[in-house]
C-alpha cells in the first residue's frame, strides 16, 4: 500500500513518460555552479550548452572550466602531462556556449538552471522553455533555497520537473541532493538520480522541504556560529579551528560563509524567517546584516569576516 502511494504522489500512474537516459544538457547560468556542472558533465561524456546573458560572461566560464580543469588534471594525469592536456581539449569540445536559451534546449534530455535565486526570473525563464523544449525534456533546478514546486509552478511538465543540487567547488563535492515535488513522476526522478551518478556523483532522494537536507541543517548551524561570536563566546579565529579539529570539517564556518558569500546566507535565511518567522533557529544576526549592507560579501569581494587582499 506504501509503495502504491509513493507511485501516485511520484505520478506513476498518470504520466506516460519513459525513463530518459541524459546525453544532452543544457546548463542556464555560466556562474560558479553553472561552469562547475557544465564541466563535471562534459567530463563525463555529455553534450553539453552553457548559457548566460553575455558572451564576455560566456568566455570566463569557460576560463574557469578551463583552470579547474587543469587543477583536475594536475592530480588525475600526474605522470601523464600529454593524456592530461588530451583529456582538457576533449573535455572542452563537449561544451559550446549560447545566449539564446530558446534555441539551445531543442536537443536537450535535460535543461538544468543556475541563475540567480530569484523565484520570479526562475519561474519566467521555465514557462518560456516549456513552450520550446521537447516534450521529452526534464526541467531542474539547482536552488539553494526555494521550493521546487514554486519554480515549477508556470510550467505544463510537472512531471517531468526536480531539483538537483550541487554543492560548491562542483568538481570536488561528491554530493547531489536529487528533490522530487509531489508531481515529480517516478521516470524523471530515476532519470535524474542515474544522471547524478554517471556525473560520478552520490545522490541522495530529499523532499521538496526548505533546504532540503543539508542546507537545512547547514544554515541554521552557520548563523549560530555567528551569534556565538557576537555574544562574545569565541573569536572568529577558534571558532573555525574548533569545528576543523573538533569534527573535521574541511573549513571553518567564517572561513565557509566568505567562500560561499555572505549575501546568499543572508538571503535564504531573510526567505525561510519569512515562511516561518517564530522559529528561533531562523533569528537574525546583526553582524551579518552589517557586513552585507556594507559589500563585505566575503571573499568575491576580498572582505567578509576576513580580508582577501
Ligand atoms: C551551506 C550553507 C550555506 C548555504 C548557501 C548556499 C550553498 C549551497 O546551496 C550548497 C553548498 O554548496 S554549501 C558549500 C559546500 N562546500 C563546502 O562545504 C566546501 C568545504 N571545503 C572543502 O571541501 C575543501 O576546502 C575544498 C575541496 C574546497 C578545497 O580543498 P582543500 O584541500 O581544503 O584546499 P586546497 O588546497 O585549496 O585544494 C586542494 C585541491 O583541491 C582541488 N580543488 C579545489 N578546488 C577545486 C576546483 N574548483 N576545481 C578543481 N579542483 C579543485 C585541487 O586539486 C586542489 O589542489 P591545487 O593544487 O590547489 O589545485
Ligand atoms: N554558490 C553556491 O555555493 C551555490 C551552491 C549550490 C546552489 N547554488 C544555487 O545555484 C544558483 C546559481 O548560483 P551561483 O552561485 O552559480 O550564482 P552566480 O551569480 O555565480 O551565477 C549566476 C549566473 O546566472 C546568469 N544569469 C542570471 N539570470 C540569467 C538568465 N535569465 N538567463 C541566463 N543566465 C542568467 C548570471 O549572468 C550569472 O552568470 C542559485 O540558484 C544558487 O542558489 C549556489
Amino acid at each position: 500500500m506504501a509503495f502504491f502511494a509513493h507511485q501516485i504522489r511520484r505520478g506513476f500512474s498518470s504520466s506516460a513518460v519513459r525513463n530518459v537516459v541524459i546525453k544532452q544538457v543544457t546548463i542556464i547560468g555560466g556562474g560558479q555552479m553553472g561552469a562547475g556542472i557544465a564541466q563535471v558533465a562534459a567530463s563525463t561524456g555529455h553534450s553539453v550548452t552553457l548559457v548566460d546573458t553575455s558572451d564576455d560572461i560566456l568566455k570566463k566560464s569557460i576560463k574557469t572550466i578551463e583552470g579547474s580543469l587543469k587543477r583536475v588534471v594536475k592530480k588525475k594525469f600526474a605522470d601523464k602531462p600529454e593524456a592530461g592536456e588530451e583529456f582538457i581539449q576533449k573535455v572542452l569540445k563537449n561544451v559550446s556556449t549560447s545566449t539564446d536559451a530558446g534555441s539551445a534546449v531543442k536537443s536537450s534530455d535535460l535543461v538544468l538552471e543556475a541563475i540567480v535565486e530569484n523565484l520570479k526570473i526562475k519561474q519566467d525563464l521555465f514557462s518560456r522553455l516549456d513552450k520550446l523544449a521537447p516534450a521529452h525534456t526534464i526541467f531542474a533546478s539547482n536552488t539553494s533555497s526555494l521550493p521546487i514546486s514554486d519554480i515549477s509552478s508556470t510550467t505544463n511538465r510537472l512531471d517531468r520537473f526536480g531539483g538537483l543540487h550541487f554543492f560548491n567547488p562542483v568538481p570536488m563535492m561528491k554530493l547531489v541532493e536529487v528533490i522530487g515535488t509531489s508531481s515529480t513522476s517516478q521516470e524523471t526522478f530515476d532519470s535524474l538520480l542515474n544522471f547524478s551518478k554517471v556525473l560520478g556523483k552520490t545522490p541522495v532522494s530529499c523532499k521538496d522541504t526548505p533546504g532540503f537536507i543539508v542546507n537545512r541543517l547547514f544554515v541554521p548551524y552557520l548563523y549560530e556560529a555567528v551569534r556565538l561570536y557576537e555574544r562574545g563566546h569565541g573569536s572568529k579565529e577558534d571558532i573555525d579551528i574548533a569545528m576543523k579539529l573538533g569534527v573535521g570539517y574541511p573549513m571553518g564556518p567564517f572561513e565557509l560563509s566568505d567562500y560561499i558569500g555572505l549575501d546568499t546566507i543572508k538571503f535564504i535565511m531573510d526567505g525561510w524567517r519569512e515562511m516561518d518567522p517564530d522559529n528561533t533557529l531562523f533569528a537574525p544576526s546583526e553582524l551579518m546584516d552589517k557586513l552585507v549592507a556594507e559589500g563585505k560579501l566575503g571573499k568575491k569581494t576580498g572582505e567578509g569576516f576576513y580580508k582577501y587582499k
